[in-house]
């Protein structure tokens, strides 16, 4: 992978995240060419944009500073971002930075989301970030297409040369769009969709949002980590220790859940993150060769922050089926509380948590301990805990920008480690094409169903069960055949006022 081999075979690419974060003097060498200099290029451009939209040098386009930032992607180009920016918002120093500044996303193609993510923003004073690597994916563009209506319809076609940006690796496509080419921020094939947080992809975003200052802390957290995988001994490799233990886990005890648990409100969304990282690079059937697996790979990946998981889902880690967990807890906590009269700070509280979870899950509760408890005979089935549960726990000294790079190059190198072991190719996902296809198929007859007034039929070429879907929905429609379409943004109705 450091060598900059072109290990994801099925497309024919390196797989170099590491380079995004690399420093100034690292040398990475990809088709006998280094590649340093053009990530430093990038971030180089980086700070020199963020710097003038944060000092209002950069104006929208009715001379307003910009303020609010729309990061329009899904799936590598939205799930990495967003757990930095919730991992970062409430940290102090960072929060301070992005003193009165938003950073909204806009993932999900469902309208409900466009109105979530504009709901109270001033479009004088708000940039949008398309961020796709292909620009090819039917979700963004369609937002895309949206969000530059929404700003031009009120602030005319020059909105788009000073409120719209894009990150991307086809610059072609992102001409045609319409945006700048000097407001095109790139990044290379040889960077994956879920790797790729530390390219353009997380850094325009969040160096908007915190400057670049801080968010070149995030690097180099991830570079250390990289340093640390590269460098150190197996029995002292974190990355790799974490993926052994996931690979006994899930092939040889044959636990094939994993919970990510941070005791730790600004790590909320490592979870999600994780789900696309883990499950979208090694949940494969075939192995590099595309040969059958004999086993099953990949793990399954749920989480939430620890106290709230206790009061919902961990009944079934403790006594239920066996789901191998990832504790993770802060020593210094971004924030504070310590009220009067309490025996404890309220991170102390929620700490004591995090000691006690993989205690129990580990010794459990016998019988003979609930019966010196007096516990009635008949509950006692009820109330034993059997234990031998297994989990491990990562603490960190404290949140910030660093540690969240640390963070997530772990997380990024023991899935690698993972797929390497089982032999299997993380770095592509072949998995997700079917459903884009038939969607678009979908979406043929939709349109032709409701231009002509009609519905499916058995000539229209889906199982009976999908037509009959298809028609209950559209008999559910106020009308069926398309009304004038209205450029009425759901923001509008929730905000007639603006
Ligand atoms: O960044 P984009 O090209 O828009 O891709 C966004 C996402 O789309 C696909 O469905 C892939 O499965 C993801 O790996 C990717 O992150």
């Amino acid at each position: 992978m450091f060598n900059g081999e072109k290990i994801n075979a099925t497309e024919g690419r390196a797989v170099l995240h590491v380079a995004t974060r690399a420093k100034r003097d690292q040398k990475i060498i990809v088709d006998g060419k280094d590649v340093v200099p053009d990530v430093w290029e990038v971030l180089d451009k980086i700070k020199d944009f963020s710097d003038k939209v944060r000092s209002g040098e950069w104006r929208g386009v009715t001379g307003k500073p910009i303020k609010n930032v729309v990061a329009v992607g899904i799936g590598g180009s939205f799930l990495g971002p967003l757990f930095v920016h919730t991992a970062l918002r409430t940290e102090l120093t960072a929060g301070a930075a992005a003193e009165t500044r938003r950073l909204r996303f806009l993932a999900n193609v469902d309208p409900i989301d466009v109105a979530r993510a504009l709901d109270q923003l001033d479009r004088e004073e708000t940039m949008v970030v398309i961020i796709s690597k292909t620009f090819t994916t039917a979700e963004t563009m369609l937002n895309a297409r949206t969000l530059r209506t929404w700003l031009t319809k009120k602030l005319g076609e020059g909105a788009v040369a000073k409120h719209m940006v894009a990150v991307s690796t086809n610059v072609e496509l992102v001409k045609a769009f319409g945006i700048d080419p000097q407001n095109i921020f790139g990044f290379w094939d040889w960077v994956g969709g879920r790797y790729s947080v530390c390219s353009a992809v997380g850094m325009l975003p969040l160096s908007l949002q915190y400057g670049f200052d801080i968010m070149e802390q995030f690097l180099l957290g991830a570079n250390d980590i990289d340093n640390h995988f590269a460098t150190a001994p197996f029995d002292s490799n974190l990355p790799v220790i974490l993926g052994l233990l996931s690979v006994w886990n899930v092939s040889f005890l044959g636990y094939p859940c994993r919970a990510i648990l941070p005791y730790c409100q600004a790590l909320s969304k490592l979870a999600p993150h994780i789900q696309q990282v883990s499950m979208e690079s090694n949940g494969k059937g075939v192995d590099i060769n595309g040969k059958n697996l004999p086993f099953d790979s990949g793990e399954m990946d749920f989480g939430e922050p620890g106290t709230n998981g206790q009061h919902s889902f961990y009944q079934l880690i403790h006594q239920g089926r066996v789901v191998p967990c990832d504790f993770i807890g802060i020593v210094r906590s971004q924030q504070s509380v310590y009220l009067k009269g309490e025996i404890v700070s309220n991170h102390d509280e929620l700490m004591c948590n995090f000691f006690a979870q993989a205690d129990a899950l580990a010794y459990g509760k016998s019988a003979v301990e609930l019966r010196a408890e007096s516990v009635p005979d008949h509950l006692i089935p009820h109330r034993s805990f059997t234990g031998n549960r297994p989990s491990l726990s990562i603490m960190l000294p404290e949140l910030s920008a660093y540690q969240v790079g640390q963070i997530l190059s772990l997380y990024e190198h023991r899935v690698a480690v993972q797929g390497f072991i089982w032999g299997l190719n993380s770095f592509d996902q072949w998995g997700v094409e079917l459903g884009k296809v038939l969607a678009s198929k979908v979406r043929q007859k939709m349109h032709e169903t409701r231009t002509d007034n009609r519905k499916i039929n058995s000539a229209d070429a889906f199982n009976l069960s999908t037509q009959t879907m298809i028609n209950r929905y559209l008999e559910g429609k106020d009308v069926m055949k398309y009304p004038e379409p209205r450029d009425v943004f759901p923001g509008d109705l929730l905000k007639p006022k603006e």
